[in-house]
């Protein structure tokens, strides 16, 4: 039997055929208190989760379900290092890179102290101009390459916490093995100037693999020789000899370790691009941040405990009223990179379709994630959330003072703050037919009240949470990120399957590898008769690429 058949999910299942003929707008106008009873705060976030088709009984059949989980020793057996990442048989410690102290891991926190003076070192250095390139000018730029978790934390990090106007060195990104895209990051910067830092905790992924080597063209075509090339090249990988090999010399390699997930290592020597985009200080404010998080989450009890909180409303949005995806709507453009990030975090790791003993579920596990920032996504596709027929519940997430009040001279960032409250309070409340009509007729349009009200009518009622803090700072972001972290962890533990693996996207390459291998091979004689173990569709499309590439 799953965990979800148990007394305590059938208790669920019952419950939310009775909450769903109910109204969330009438759960808020019946008791004044709800915002405080369906709320939790830590580490300086606010969640609001009085807007969910749920009530006290449920909320507390959701937190039964968590005991039977056992989910507090499950929390205890992620930070003490066990082998939660079964089928890699590696433990998930993505916590110690942000810890202060090293509680029962000690030789691996000394590496992860050496490994941030390290980094602090490289910071400072190219911070204070003293890190000259080829020609002995300063490293203007410097340019991330990495894809997955060796690009997405990073790159949201930064571009969340700098400042718009940054002094050199200033931080790019390039992931995508498109050449567009390394073309266009580096088609404005000076090679004698710009540093390339090669992300890979596997040193092995095409993408960055080939994306360095253009990079390292791009240099000695501008006159770099092989020996300047340590100037411009920093490697952070697990795999540290594939990065010597690949002409980095060690004093330029910072280490991984096997028990950091990619999607989960922006906290570590990955983040060095964020370091120097927002100073060494900041950093550390960002890891700071996420520990006070860590902490909350591993010695608060379950019904104060945000991120297993926030886990169970997946749950129940998910599993027990049939939600298959859910909608990220950051009000900050800041944190515009926030839904990329977090799809890596939630489908990659949740994305599973066997438990931990193998066997298939016999249920959705992670829904679809998507969003963008508000409110440009309210003239696009706030019109399926009011409207559609899907269920989507979303998570606002709202810094409430602009990151700089200066920045808000004219108070725009007031009216952002408006937008998104009256988001939540249309999917809230919506707007009935009769109402829709009785608007019409006020407006004199008595001919077109009654056909066009349909159209008009918004069902409201649709679940959703406002996550609120202060304002966005390294610390506010650190939190934020590791909550999101914390909360996969927990509704993975419910789904009963392994968070940290990743098998899912190997199949792909490995294809990839052999499509590009029968590419570059002879033509087919007969574009008919595969030349080739693939498939037919798959020939004939190369034959189009042969085509239009002669
Ligand atoms: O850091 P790398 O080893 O280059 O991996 C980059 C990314 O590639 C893979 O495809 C994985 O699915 C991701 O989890 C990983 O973050």
């Amino acid at each position: 039997m799953t965990l979800l058949d148990s007394q305590e999910g059938r208790d669920l299942t019952v419950q939310a055929s009775r909450l769903q003929g109910q109204s969330i707008a009438a759960l808020l106008s019946a008791d004044a208190t709800r915002p405080q009873a369906f709320s939790c705060e830590a580490a300086g976030l606010h969640l609001d989760f009085s807007r969910h088709l749920l009530d006290t009984f449920t909320l507390e059949n959701l937190l039964s379900l968590a005991r039977r989980a056992d989910m507090q020793a499950r929390i205890a057996a992620l930070f003490a290092g066990r082998e939660v990442n079964h089928t890699e048989k590696r433990p998930a410690l993505h916590m110690l890179l942000r810890a202060s102290a090293a509680d029962n891991h000690a030789a691996r926190f000394a590496e992860v102290v050496a490994t941030r003076e390290r980094m602090r070192e490289h910071v400072e250095t190219l911070r204070s101009q003293r890190q000259t390139g080829f020609t002995g000018e300063p490293i203007s730029d410097v340019v991330n390459l990495g894809i997955g978790g060796s690009d997405l934390g990073p790159r949201l990090t930064s571009e969340a916490l700098a400042p718009a106007c940054p002094a050199p060195p200033r931080v790019h990104y390039a992931a995508n093995i498109d050449p567009e895209d390394l073309r266009s990051v580096i088609a404005p910067l000076n090679p004698a100037t710009t540093l390339f830092i090669v992300c890979s905790k596997s040193f092995s992924t095409e993408e960055t693999l080939h994306n360095a080597l253009a990079a390292r063209r791009w240099l000695q075509d501008a006159g770099a020789s092989e020996k300047d090339l340590a100037r411009h090249f920093l490697a952070v990988t697990s795999h540290l000899q594939a990065a010597e090999e690949f002409g980095i010399p060690p004093d330029n390699c910072l280490p991984l370790w096997d028990w950091v997930g990619g999607r989960y290592s922006l906290w570590s020597a990955i983040g060095l691009s964020t370091a120097i985009a927002i100073g060494w200080e900041a950093f550390c404010e960002l890891l700071r941040g996420a520990e006070t998080m860590d902490r909350h989450f591993r010695d608060t009890s379950p019904e104060s405990n945000l991120p297993l909180l926030m886990s169970l409303l997946e749950i129940w949005c998910c599993h027990f009223l049939g939600a298959t995806n859910h909608a990220v709507l950051p009000y900050a453009y800041r944190l515009r990179r926030l839904p990329d990030f977090l799809q890596q975090l939630t489908m990659e790791s949740n994305g599973k379709r066997v438990n931990r003993s193998g066997d298939t579920v016999g249920y959705h596990t992670a829904p679809v994630l998507w969003g963008a920032a508000g409110t440009t996504g309210q003239h696009s596709f706030h019109q399926l959330l009011h409207q559609g027929t899907h269920l989507c519940p979303v998570d606002f997430i709202l810094p409430l003072a602009p990151a700089d009040a200066d920045e808000d001279e004219d108070g725009r960032h007031g009216r952002l703050v408006a937008n998104c409250l009256a988001q939540s309070r249309a999917l809230t409340v919506g707007r009935s037919a009769a109402a829709a009509e009785d608007s019409l007729r006020q407006r004199g349009r008595d001919d077109d009240a009654e056909w066009l009200a349909p159209h008009l009518a918004i069902p409201g009622n649709r679940p959703h949470s406002v996550l609120s803090f202060e304002r966005l700072t390294p610390h506010s972001l650190g939190a934020l990120l590791a909550l999101y972290e914390h909360r996969t962890f927990c509704s993975s533990v419910i789904w009963d399957i392994n968070a940290f693996d990743q098998w899912g996207v190997e199949l792909g390459k490995n294809i990839g590898r052999q499509v590009h291998e029968v590419m570059l091979g002879p033509a087919a004689e007969d574009a008919n008769e595969p030349a080739s173990t693939l498939d037919a569709a798959t020939a004939a499309l190369i034959q189009r690429w042969r085509d239009a590439n002669a």
